[in-house]
Parts: C-alpha cells; sequence; structure tokens
C-alpha cells in the first residue's frame, strides 16, 4: 500500500521513541488516527475530552521524555492548548497534532463546523505559535517531511511543546519515506571555547569562598542532567538544597541533602543554610513568585546559574554550554569544600515524633501524610496536586528512588489526574499515587475512567476539606465554596473491570489505613479514597505561604497608572 503522510508522521513518532499517543477524534482527525493506528509501535490511547488528553500527554512526557497529543481542530485544539501550555511552562516536549479543514475549502470561501464561522481558519494556528517552541501547518503533501521534521527537531532540542497542522484531506497522501532519524534527534553539543571559558569563569566565581551551597531547580531532570550534579555535588562535599518543583531530582536520602528551600515554609534548615552560603550554585532553579513565597525569599548574594543551554555569573553569560556537560566538566575541577555540610550538621533539626492517631480517631490532614508516608518506597511515584496537597507531599520524605510529579510553574488544578494517568500508560508497574483536593478533583474526574479502562492500579488519595482552601488561605470568599460530590460512589459508576472501581470514604485513621491495605493489594483498577478532614485542617506551611503571597498580588499600582 501506499506511503503517505500519516505513516511519516507516525515512524518519526515512533523514531524518536513514543510509544503510546493520547488521541480525542474528530473528523479532521480521522484517517490520520487511522495511520497512527497502523503503526506497529504506536499504541492509541483515547481520553475523555482534549483538556485531559493534553495533560496526560504532558505526564506522559515527564515519564517518557516526550509524548503525542492527537486532536481535531479548534473545538479539540483550543483545549488542548491547557495542557501545551503547561508542557511549554514545565519545559516537557509534548508533540501537539490537530487535524484542519481541506486544502480545497479556503479558496471555496466555505464557512465550516468547528470553526468560528468565518473562511479564515489560520486562528488556531497563530495562536498554537505562542505556546510552543515551533509551529507547522502541512500545505501540501510534498512539504509533509521537511515541516514534521523541523517541529520534532525544535521540541526535542528545546523541551518545549510544539504544534503540527495536518488538513484532513493530506492525511491519506501520498508521501516519500523518512530518511535517518539522526537527523531529527542528534543534539547538540556545548560549544568547546564557551565549555572552557564557563568552567574557567566558576573557578574565579568559587575561589576565596568558603560557605558554597548548590540549589537545585526543575529544569534539572529536563535537562537530562540528574546524575551529573551528583557528580558535582559529591567532588564538592557542600550542602544541596532542592526547590520545591525540583523534589526527587536529588536523593533526599544522600548525606548532603538539606532539605527543600522554600523560604519560610523550607524543610529541614534549607533556608538557614542557603542564607549562611557566602557562594550560591543554581542548577536548573526556576524563582517565581510561588517558589519564592511572594519573593520574600529570593537569595541576596550574587548567584552562579546554570540552566538547559547556558551559564551566567556576575558579569559573564556563556551560551551554548549544554547542563550535564557543564556539571560533569565542574565535577572534575572544583575545591572539595564541605564547610556547609559541617554547619548544616549543626543546625539539622532532631526528627520530630509524628502522633500515631489512634484508629477511632476522626482523620485529620497530619495523620493522612504520616499513613501516605509510610505507603513511599523505591517502586513509588507521588504526584501531587496543586492545592494543599504541595505543601503536604512536599514534607514527605523520598525513600530511595521513590519519585516525584509536581505542576508548580502552571499550576493547573485537575492536572494531576490526566496526568498520573499518562505517567502510568508509561510505567504501569510503577505504584502511582495521586494526592489531590475536592476541588481539584472536579476538573478532571473524567480521566479515573480511563484508569479503570487500561486497569491501572493508581491509588488517588482525596483531600475533601470542601472547597477551594488555598483560595480561602489567600483570599476568602463565597466562590471557595464548591457542591460536594459522593466521590466513592462516582467511581464505581466507571463500571471497573470487576464489576466496580474501587471508592471508599475514610472518615477515620483506622479506616484510612483499612482503605490504604485494600489499595496496595487491588491490581485490576484504581482506587480512590476519601479522606474527610475539616475544611480549615490545612499545613501550617500553607497559612505562611498564603499570606506573602496574597500580599504579593496587592502591591498597588505604581507611577501613573496610580
Ligand atoms: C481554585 C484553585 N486555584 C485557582 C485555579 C483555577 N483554575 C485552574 C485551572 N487552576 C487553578 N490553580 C485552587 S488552588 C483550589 O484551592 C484547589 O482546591 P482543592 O483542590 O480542593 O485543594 P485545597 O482545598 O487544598 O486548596
Ligand atoms: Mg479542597
Amino acid at each position: 500500500s501506499k506511503f503517505t503522510v500519516g505513516d511519516y508522521l507516525a515512524e518519526r513518532l515512533a523514531q524518536i521513541g513514543i510509544h503510546h499517543h493520547f488521541v480525542v477524534p474528530g473528523d479532521y482527525n480521522l484517517i490520520l488516527l487511522d495511520k497512527l493506528q497502523a503503526h506497529p509501535d504506536l499504541k492509541e490511547v483515547g481520553c475523555a475530552n482534549e483538556l485531559n488528553c493534553s495533560l496526560a500527554a504532558e505526564g506522559y512526557a515527564r515519564a517518557n521524555g516526550v509524548s503525542a497529543c492527537v486532536v481535531t481542530f479548534s473545538v479539540g485544539a483550543i483545549s488542548a492548548f491547557n495542557g501545551t501550555g503547561s508542557a511549554y511552562s514545565e519545559n516537557l516536549p509534548l508533540i501537539l497534532i490537530s487535524g484542519s479543514p481541506n486544502t480545497n475549502d479556503a479558496g471555496q470561501h466555505h464557512i465550516l463546523h468547528h470553526t468560528l464561522g468565518h473562511t479564515d481558519y489560520n486562528y488556531q494556528y497563530e495562536m498554537a505559535k505562542k505556546i510552543t517552541c515551533c509551529a507547522v501547518q502541512i500545505p501540501r503533501a510534498v512539504e509533509a517531511p521537511r515541516l514534521i521534521d523541523r517541529a520534532l527537531r525544535h521540541a526535542l532540542l528545546a523541551r518545549k511543546p510544539c504544534y503540527i497542522e495536518i488538513p484532513t484531506n493530506l492525511s491519506g497522501a501520498a508521501c516519500v519515506r523518512p530518511g535517518p532519524i539522526s537527523a531529527v534527534t542528534e543534539p547538540v553539543l556545548s560549544d568547546k571555547g564557551a565549555l572552557d571559558a564557563a568552567a574557567k569563569c566558576a573557578a574565579e566565581y568559587l575561589a576565596g569562598k568558603l560557605k558554597p551551597v548548590i540549589l537545585v531547580g526543575p529544569k534539572l531532570k529536563r535537562a537530562g542532567a540528574e546524575k551529573e550534579l551528583l557528580q558535582l555535588a559529591e567532588a564538592m562535599g557542600c550542602a544541596v538544597a532542592v526547590q520545591p518543583a525540583a523534589k526527587g531530582m536529588f536523593p533526599e536520602d544522600h548525606k548532603q541533602f538539606v532539605g527543600i528551600f522554600w523560604g519560610q515554609v523550607s524543610t529541614g534548615a534549607a533556608d538557614s543554610i542557603v542564607h549562611w552560603a557566602d557562594a550560591l550554585i543554581c542548577v536548573g532553579t526556576v524563582f517565581n513568585d510561588y517558589s519564592t513565597v511572594g519573593w520574600t525569599a529570593m537569595p541576596d548574594i550574587p548567584l552562579m546559574a546554570a540552566d538547559i543551554d547556558h551559564v551566567t555569573y556576575p558579569g559573564a553569560h556563556f551560551s551554548r554550554v549544554r547542563l550535564p556537560e557543564f556539571l560533569a566538566r565542574l565535577a572534575t575541577t572544583v575545591t572539595f569544600n564541605d564547610s556547609t555540610m559541617i554547619e548544616y550538621n549543626r543546625l539539622r533539626p532532631d526528627p520530630q515524633n509524628v502522633h500515631i492517631a489512634a484508629p477511632e480517631e476522626e482523620l485529620t490532614r497530619k495523620e493522612t501524610s504520616r499513613q501516605i508516608q509510610a505507603m513511599l518506597d523505591s517502586n513509588t511515584t507521588l504526584f501531587v496536586e496543586t492545592g494543599d496537597s504541595w505543601f503536604n507531599g512536599i514534607q514527605l520524605t523520598l525513600p530511595p528512588g521513590a519519585q516525584f510529579e509536581i505542576e508548580m510553574q502552571w499550576g493547573h488544578i485537575g492536572w494531576s489526574i490526566p496526568a498520573a494517568f499518562g505517567y502510568a500508560m508509561r510505567w504501569p508497574e510503577r505504584r502511582t499515587i495521586i494526592m489531590i483536593g475536592d476541588g481539584s478533583f472536579q476538573v478532571t474526574a473524567q480521566e479515573v475512567s480511563q484508569m479503570v479502562r487500561y486497569n491501572l492500579p493508581i491509588t488517588i488519595i482525596l483531600m475533601n476539606n470542601r472547597g477551594y482552601t488555598i483560595e480561602v488561605e489567600i483570599h476568602d470568599g463565597s466562590y471557595n465554596k464548591i457542591k460536594n460530590w459522593d466521590y466513592a460512589l462516582l467511581i464505581q459508576a466507571f463500571n471497573g473491570t470487576d464489576g466496580h472501581a474501587k471508592g471508599v470514604v475514610a472518615n477515620t485513621a483506622g479506616e484510612l489505613a483499612d482503605a490504604i491495605r485494600d489499595a496496595n493489594e487491588y491490581k485490576l483498577g484504581p482506587t480512590l479514597i476519601e479522606c474527610t478532614i475539616d475544611q480549615d485542617d490545612c499545613s501550617k506551611e500553607l497559612i505562611t505561604w498564603g499570606h506573602y503571597v496574597a500580599a504579593a498580588n496587592a502591591r498597588p499600582p505604581k507611577g501613573r497608572n496610580e
């Protein structure tokens, strides 16, 4: 049979390492879906809607490194833009693919369904340009190879999403077979001179410094530089603090781990040791309003900052220095200096004895956290949703091998349900656990039905505090109240393999312990455990953090727009 544009795209997706592609069908993409389905190395995964489809692809990219989301024109793609924005802000190469109108329609001035009702169909492509690193429209089959390869290569090199728009009558059009995939995937290595100069500048920056600390940020993993960071950390012997969005990117059982640096809501004594430092080596860090607690926790010493593909110092910048190579080079040139670890061991807080609730005690947030801590092991991946779950999750300690996923830059409530689903499709043998609030759950609950459909034993710990508690702490109002659902009953409506998926309510410590034990054994699909807690039972960190974030939001307008 003839080789087509759809076959070309399918082959390229498989060649860059995609094993599953997430879809919602529509008449603009059906022929394309047939071609993708026909590829032996691609497994089509249907989603309930395009917001969840794009968020599932975002989660898949966290597990797999790259992902694909295939939607129909306009009504589909515009919802998928939200997960694409998440991938952009979280530095994940999500390939957004949209079907589009037949190439003859524009010239015939046809008004088409799903469109805005006029004859310029380019609005979607124009919008996609803003939220991707490369957007292409395939105008003719002959241009498909060049444009598809360009978009894929840009996404892989930039760790950002790209956009490919394919007219419904081109997916089945004849196309040449692809050339070597190395043309798309071959990485861009560091410029030799820049790498040498950057390493030399590091030596100058660190010379004479007595108290260096390494601060790890979320771009470390996106740059694939975790191993090299470990080499550098051990070559220096210094304290290693981790930003909240980077939790899990440095082993928490490592003797140089000093906790999560998050200003006044840090864990351990991370903020003390970071403020004690006279040199801060920032690796993949992102200082935004949330990670700096409303700008109250910006380090105030001159920083050295190593990003995905450049390094900056006070008074110097080096482009095209790739993070893994830079850290590996530094590991061979730095001088050992463990002064901040020696000091940290003087500051290290003593482990608190956590109250163990009696089985009949009403369930609290603290008891729920204590029981989740006991669930974590080397095979666990913990997803924490925007909400107090951020704070409760970040306070947990990750045992060796445990993974952690958080979406702190985009912060879309409900992300964790589809994202964990996408993640688990890639790693079904891992134990995926989600900590999520009631408000977030209501945004994307449909995707639990996909966990049932694909028999993924994901455990959903739903913290039901009756509303939007983060927003209450930042600024309360009637809008923070929501309609309560019978969450356990909803899950049973998703018709699990063995007649029903598991949904249970835990009102006491004992009921939670029983539910977790059952969840550990139930492998045929997801278990949702609704933990009922008081609506003001939130973490002290949330209250402190919310206070400063609200203050940052409230800064009065300056100057002539007063
Ligand atoms: C409404 C909103 N944020 C605003 C918001 C609104 N819409 C989207 C898509 N994303 C957002 N972050 C937030 S954090 C709620 O407190 C979440 O409530 P819930 O899931 O119930 O968690 P907590 O009770 O722990 O806060
Ligand atoms: Mg809530």
